[in-house]
Protein backbone atom coordinates (compact mmCIF):
# COMPACT_ATOMS: atom_id res chain seq x y z
CA UNK A 1 0.00 0.00 0.00
CA UNK A 2 1.19 3.52 -0.66
CA UNK A 3 -0.36 5.94 1.46
CA UNK A 4 0.14 8.94 -0.53
CA UNK A 5 -2.21 11.30 1.02
CA UNK A 6 -2.64 11.27 4.78
CA UNK A 7 -5.55 13.72 4.67
CA UNK A 8 -7.86 13.07 7.87
CA UNK A 9 -11.43 12.19 7.31
CA UNK A 10 -13.53 15.40 8.11
CA UNK A 11 -15.83 15.25 11.56
CA UNK A 12 -19.54 15.82 11.20
CA UNK A 13 -22.11 16.01 13.91
CA UNK A 14 -23.32 12.70 13.86
CA UNK A 15 -22.37 11.74 17.10
CA UNK A 16 -20.56 8.58 17.48
CA UNK A 17 -21.13 7.21 14.57
CA UNK A 18 -20.43 9.91 11.60
CA UNK A 19 -20.92 9.44 7.65
CA UNK A 20 -17.83 8.24 5.77
CA UNK A 21 -17.28 8.16 2.30
CA UNK A 22 -15.17 5.85 0.58
CA UNK A 23 -14.46 6.18 -3.30
CA UNK A 24 -12.98 2.90 -5.05
CA UNK A 25 -12.02 3.80 -8.11
CA UNK A 26 -9.57 1.93 -10.40
CA UNK A 27 -9.55 0.30 -14.41
CA UNK A 28 -12.33 -2.71 -15.24
CA UNK A 29 -11.61 -6.06 -13.70
CA UNK A 30 -9.22 -4.44 -11.25
CA UNK A 31 -11.77 -6.19 -8.50
CA UNK A 32 -13.78 -2.78 -6.79
CA UNK A 33 -16.88 -4.31 -6.89
CA UNK A 34 -15.80 -7.68 -5.12
CA UNK A 35 -13.59 -5.87 -2.44
CA UNK A 36 -16.71 -3.69 -1.86
CA UNK A 37 -19.11 -6.55 -1.61
CA UNK A 38 -16.53 -8.33 0.81
CA UNK A 39 -16.13 -5.27 3.05
CA UNK A 40 -19.43 -4.43 3.36
CA UNK A 41 -19.91 -8.07 3.94
CA UNK A 42 -17.26 -8.67 6.77
CA UNK A 43 -18.31 -5.11 8.76
CA UNK A 44 -22.32 -5.66 8.73
CA UNK A 45 -21.34 -9.31 10.00
CA UNK A 46 -19.48 -7.47 12.89
CA UNK A 47 -22.75 -4.99 13.03
CA UNK A 48 -20.88 -2.11 12.14
CA UNK A 49 -22.78 0.35 9.72
CA UNK A 50 -21.65 0.07 5.79
CA UNK A 51 -23.02 -0.07 2.59
CA UNK A 52 -21.63 -0.26 -1.25
CA UNK A 53 -23.46 2.40 -3.61
CA UNK A 54 -22.26 2.19 -7.50
CA UNK A 55 -21.86 5.20 -9.18
CA UNK A 56 -22.97 3.39 -12.79
CA UNK A 57 -22.68 4.99 -16.26
CA UNK A 58 -24.45 2.46 -18.11
CA UNK A 59 -21.86 1.64 -20.28
CA UNK A 60 -22.63 -2.03 -19.98
CA UNK A 61 -26.06 -1.21 -21.29
CA UNK A 62 -25.41 1.21 -24.06
CA UNK A 63 -22.30 -1.23 -25.09
CA UNK A 64 -24.95 -3.94 -25.06
CA UNK A 65 -27.94 -1.60 -27.02
CA UNK A 66 -25.34 -1.04 -29.72
CA UNK A 67 -24.11 -4.22 -30.52
CA UNK A 68 -27.96 -5.19 -30.58
CA UNK A 69 -29.33 -2.18 -32.67
CA UNK A 70 -26.28 -1.77 -34.96
CA UNK A 71 -26.06 2.16 -34.06
CA UNK A 72 -22.97 3.60 -33.32
CA UNK A 73 -23.00 6.52 -31.39
CA UNK A 74 -19.97 9.30 -31.33
CA UNK A 75 -17.41 9.28 -28.96
CA UNK A 76 -19.02 13.27 -27.97
CA UNK A 77 -22.55 10.97 -27.68
CA UNK A 78 -21.34 8.15 -25.78
CA UNK A 79 -19.61 10.52 -23.27
CA UNK A 80 -22.54 13.12 -22.73
CA UNK A 81 -24.83 10.09 -22.16
CA UNK A 82 -22.76 8.67 -19.33
CA UNK A 83 -21.52 11.50 -17.79
CA UNK A 84 -25.23 12.34 -17.05
CA UNK A 85 -26.44 8.91 -15.87
CA UNK A 86 -22.88 8.81 -13.76
CA UNK A 87 -23.88 12.36 -12.62
CA UNK A 88 -27.17 11.39 -11.66
CA UNK A 89 -26.01 8.37 -9.66
CA UNK A 90 -23.64 10.02 -7.82
CA UNK A 91 -25.98 13.11 -6.74
CA UNK A 92 -28.66 10.17 -5.50
CA UNK A 93 -25.58 8.13 -3.58
CA UNK A 94 -24.33 11.51 -2.35
CA UNK A 95 -27.69 12.36 -0.54
CA UNK A 96 -27.94 8.49 0.35
CA UNK A 97 -24.44 8.51 2.27
CA UNK A 98 -25.10 11.95 3.72
CA UNK A 99 -28.20 10.89 5.91
CA UNK A 100 -26.93 7.43 6.46
CA UNK A 101 -24.21 6.84 9.40
CA UNK A 102 -21.52 4.81 8.79
CA UNK A 103 -19.05 4.43 5.86
CA UNK A 104 -20.92 4.42 2.30
CA UNK A 105 -17.97 2.73 -0.05
CA UNK A 106 -18.90 4.05 -3.80
CA UNK A 107 -18.02 1.75 -6.78
CA UNK A 108 -16.58 4.66 -9.65
CA UNK A 109 -17.22 8.30 -9.74
CA UNK A 110 -16.98 11.59 -11.98
CA UNK A 111 -13.10 10.89 -11.88
CA UNK A 112 -14.13 7.63 -14.20
CA UNK A 113 -15.76 10.07 -17.19
CA UNK A 114 -12.70 12.21 -16.72
CA UNK A 115 -10.32 8.84 -17.75
CA UNK A 116 -12.31 7.62 -20.43
CA UNK A 117 -12.48 11.64 -22.03
CA UNK A 118 -8.63 11.49 -21.55
CA UNK A 119 -8.56 8.35 -23.65
CA UNK A 120 -10.91 9.00 -26.34
CA UNK A 121 -8.76 12.29 -26.94
CA UNK A 122 -11.86 14.53 -25.46
CA UNK A 123 -10.91 17.77 -23.67
CA UNK A 124 -11.52 17.06 -20.27
CA UNK A 125 -13.39 20.63 -19.63
CA UNK A 126 -13.88 23.08 -16.73
CA UNK A 127 -16.96 22.01 -15.35
CA UNK A 128 -16.42 18.11 -14.74
CA UNK A 129 -13.14 18.23 -13.01
CA UNK A 130 -14.21 20.70 -10.70
CA UNK A 131 -17.70 18.57 -10.07
CA UNK A 132 -15.52 15.45 -9.58
CA UNK A 133 -13.53 17.78 -6.96
CA UNK A 134 -16.19 19.25 -5.23
CA UNK A 135 -18.39 16.53 -4.55
CA UNK A 136 -15.15 14.03 -3.54
CA UNK A 137 -13.81 16.95 -0.98
CA UNK A 138 -15.38 14.87 1.61
CA UNK A 139 -14.79 11.29 1.21
CA UNK A 140 -11.30 9.58 0.93
CA UNK A 141 -10.06 8.16 -2.50
CA UNK A 142 -8.98 4.95 -3.30
CA UNK A 143 -7.20 3.43 -6.68
CA UNK A 144 -6.91 -0.07 -6.82
CA UNK A 145 -3.84 -0.27 -9.39
CA UNK A 146 -4.06 -3.33 -11.44
CA UNK A 147 -1.55 -4.50 -14.39
CA UNK A 148 -3.14 -4.42 -17.46
CA UNK A 149 -2.64 -8.13 -18.12
CA UNK A 150 -4.11 -9.01 -15.05
CA UNK A 151 -7.26 -7.27 -15.65
CA UNK A 152 -7.15 -8.81 -19.21
CA UNK A 153 -7.41 -11.84 -17.46
CA UNK A 154 -9.54 -11.26 -14.66
CA UNK A 155 -12.28 -10.06 -17.65
CA UNK A 156 -11.88 -12.87 -19.48
CA UNK A 157 -12.43 -15.36 -16.69
CA UNK A 158 -15.56 -12.84 -15.62
CA UNK A 159 -16.75 -13.70 -19.20
CA UNK A 160 -19.19 -10.99 -18.65
CA UNK A 161 -17.76 -8.33 -21.02
CA UNK A 162 -14.42 -7.68 -23.18
CA UNK A 163 -11.90 -5.17 -22.89
CA UNK A 164 -8.79 -4.77 -25.05
CA UNK A 165 -5.34 -4.75 -23.65
CA UNK A 166 -4.38 -1.52 -24.88
CA UNK A 167 -7.64 0.15 -23.64
CA UNK A 168 -6.61 -1.11 -19.80
CA UNK A 169 -2.85 0.06 -20.22
CA UNK A 170 -3.92 3.55 -21.03
CA UNK A 171 -6.74 3.49 -18.33
CA UNK A 172 -4.11 2.38 -15.73
CA UNK A 173 -2.03 5.41 -16.90
CA UNK A 174 -4.51 7.72 -16.48
CA UNK A 175 -5.69 6.80 -13.12
CA UNK A 176 -2.00 6.93 -11.69
CA UNK A 177 -1.54 10.35 -13.32
CA UNK A 178 -4.55 11.38 -11.27
CA UNK A 179 -3.64 9.55 -8.31
CA UNK A 180 -0.47 11.06 -8.07
CA UNK A 181 -2.16 14.53 -8.96
CA UNK A 182 -4.75 14.60 -6.05
CA UNK A 183 -3.04 12.23 -3.65
CA UNK A 184 -5.54 9.60 -3.56
CA UNK A 185 -4.28 6.39 -1.84
CA UNK A 186 -3.03 3.34 -3.95
CA UNK A 187 -3.79 -0.08 -3.54
CA UNK A 188 -2.08 -3.31 -5.06
CA UNK A 189 -5.36 -5.29 -6.70
CA UNK A 190 -3.06 -8.30 -7.23
CA UNK A 191 -3.46 -8.92 -3.59
CA UNK A 192 -6.37 -11.72 -2.28
CA UNK A 193 -9.31 -9.49 -1.24
CA UNK A 194 -8.91 -10.25 1.90
CA UNK A 195 -5.46 -8.92 2.34
CA UNK A 196 -6.91 -5.59 0.50
CA UNK A 197 -10.10 -5.77 2.68
CA UNK A 198 -8.02 -5.31 5.75
CA UNK A 199 -5.68 -2.75 4.39
CA UNK A 200 -9.06 -0.74 3.66
CA UNK A 201 -9.94 -1.18 6.98
CA UNK A 202 -6.78 0.10 8.61
CA UNK A 203 -7.69 3.30 5.97
CA UNK A 204 -11.22 3.82 7.46
CA UNK A 205 -10.48 3.22 11.22
CA UNK A 206 -12.99 0.64 11.53
N1 LIG B 1 -8.26 -9.78 -5.34
C1 LIG B 1 -8.67 -10.59 -6.31
N2 LIG B 1 -7.99 -11.70 -6.61
C2 LIG B 1 -8.38 -12.53 -7.61
N3 LIG B 1 -9.47 -12.33 -8.38
C3 LIG B 1 -10.20 -11.23 -8.13
C4 LIG B 1 -9.86 -10.30 -7.10
N4 LIG B 1 -10.76 -9.30 -7.10
C5 LIG B 1 -11.63 -9.59 -8.08
N5 LIG B 1 -11.32 -10.74 -8.70
C6 LIG B 1 -12.04 -11.34 -9.83
O1 LIG B 1 -11.79 -10.51 -10.96
C7 LIG B 1 -12.97 -10.29 -11.71
C8 LIG B 1 -13.24 -8.79 -11.79
O2 LIG B 1 -13.63 -8.31 -10.51
P1 LIG B 1 -14.71 -7.18 -10.34
O3 LIG B 1 -15.89 -7.45 -11.20
O4 LIG B 1 -14.93 -7.01 -8.88
O5 LIG B 1 -13.89 -5.93 -10.91
P2 LIG B 1 -14.36 -4.43 -11.13
O6 LIG B 1 -13.17 -3.58 -10.88
O7 LIG B 1 -15.58 -4.14 -10.33
O8 LIG B 1 -14.67 -4.46 -12.68
P3 LIG B 1 -15.57 -3.50 -13.60
O9 LIG B 1 -15.14 -2.11 -13.32
O10 LIG B 1 -15.19 -3.97 -14.98
O11 LIG B 1 -16.99 -3.80 -13.25
C9 LIG B 1 -14.07 -11.08 -11.04
O12 LIG B 1 -14.26 -12.29 -11.73
C10 LIG B 1 -13.54 -11.33 -9.63
O13 LIG B 1 -14.01 -12.56 -9.11
C1 LIG C 1 -15.95 0.33 -21.42
C2 LIG C 1 -16.99 -0.72 -21.20
C3 LIG C 1 -17.25 -1.21 -19.96
N1 LIG C 1 -18.16 -2.18 -19.76
C4 LIG C 1 -18.43 -2.71 -18.42
C5 LIG C 1 -17.24 -2.84 -17.53
C6 LIG C 1 -17.82 -2.67 -16.16
O1 LIG C 1 -18.24 -3.91 -15.64
C7 LIG C 1 -19.02 -1.80 -16.40
C8 LIG C 1 -18.70 -0.40 -16.00
O2 LIG C 1 -19.85 0.24 -15.84
P1 LIG C 1 -19.98 1.80 -15.55
O3 LIG C 1 -21.27 2.11 -16.19
O4 LIG C 1 -18.80 2.51 -16.14
O5 LIG C 1 -20.03 1.95 -14.06
O6 LIG C 1 -19.32 -1.84 -17.77
C9 LIG C 1 -18.85 -2.66 -20.81
O7 LIG C 1 -19.69 -3.56 -20.64
N2 LIG C 1 -18.60 -2.18 -22.04
C10 LIG C 1 -17.69 -1.22 -22.28
O8 LIG C 1 -17.47 -0.79 -23.45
Amino acid sequence: MHAISTRPLPATSHGHDPPQTLVILGPDGAGKSTLIEALTRQLLNERIRARRLANAAARSWLTKFCRRSGITFPTFTQDFFETSIRGFNVARNMVSAAHSGGLSVMDRHLYCQLVLRRLRGHPSGLLLPWLAAKSTECARIILLDIDPHLAYERIVSRGKDHETLEYLSESRDEYLRLAQLHGWIILDASLSTSLLVEQLRLVIGK
